[in-house]
């Protein structure tokens, strides 16, 4: 069964390429993640070919509804199709919306980055996106040439926009708490989760920003 949407606010966790070589290694991040309390993870795996992204993905499916969080695919509608996974984020040289939603259905959850334009989030919020992301909101190693995006135009999209809201980029657990003051419904981590020596503890810093600032 599906995992309910909207997700609980909280730590979205984005998979680490580091992690993606070793099945077991990947898991054990993820369960960690899990035992810390992550609301949803994005399966992101840029370096494996098809068929073990495939079996990867599975097993992370797997995982996650064993715990009840939703797992979303980074960039390839085709594959959470196949894995029946809960659903996809794409960007902007991803696939489109329309495709994602016509190929996945109406209860799948679709992401889509919006870097650091709102009016890419209103076209997505009009098509019928599940959530948005803006970011970087700071340097991202991982990603380091995502457009830098501000907590003035992240207040400013939480003003307009009815639909989860998700921060991402270069976010470690210490700098969380201002991006959900103003407006983030979920925080996004490649780095600051899956980096930390202490995953789950990681994971519990992340969740603690959303700590006392209301119910999903
Ligand atoms: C939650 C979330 N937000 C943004 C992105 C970035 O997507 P994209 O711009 O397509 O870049 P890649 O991740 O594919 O390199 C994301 N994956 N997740
Ligand atoms: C995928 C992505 N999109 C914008 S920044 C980013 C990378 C996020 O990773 P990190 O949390 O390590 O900065
Ligand atoms: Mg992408």
């Amino acid at each position: 069964m599906s995992a309910p949407w909207p997700a609980p606010r909280g730590l979205y966790g984005i998979t680490a390429e580091a992690d993606c070589g070793d099945a077991e290694r990947l898991l054990a991040a993820v369960t960690a993640a899990l035992a810390g309390g992550l609301r949803l993870l994005q399966y992101r795996d840029k370096r494996n070919p098809p068929e073990q992204r495939a079996a990867l993905g599975a097993a992370l499916l797997a995982r996650c509804r064993a715990a009840g969080v939703p797992l979303i695919v980074n960039d390839d509608i085709e594959l959470a199709a196949i894995l029946g996974a809960d659903g996809v984020h794409l960007g902007l040289s991803d696939g489109s919306l329309a495709e994602a939603r016509a190929r996945l259905g109406p209860e799948a959850i679709i992401g889509i980055t919006c870097a650091d334009s709102l009016e890419r989030a209103r076209a997505a919020a009009a098509g019928g996106a599940s959530y948005v992301a803006f970011g970087a909101f700071f340097p991202s190693r991982t990603k380091p040439n995502a457009p830098p995006m501000t907590l003035e135009r992240l207040r400013q999209a939480r003003a307009e926009l009815h639909l989860p809201i998700c921060a991402i980029g270069g976010i470690s657990p210490e700098r969380a708490p201002p991006l959900v003051a103003a407006g983030a419904d979920y925080v996004a981590a490649i780095e600051g989760l899956f980096g930390a020596a202490d995953i789950r503890a990681a994971a519990r810093a992340y969740a603690a920003a959303f700590d006392g600032r209301g119910a999903p």
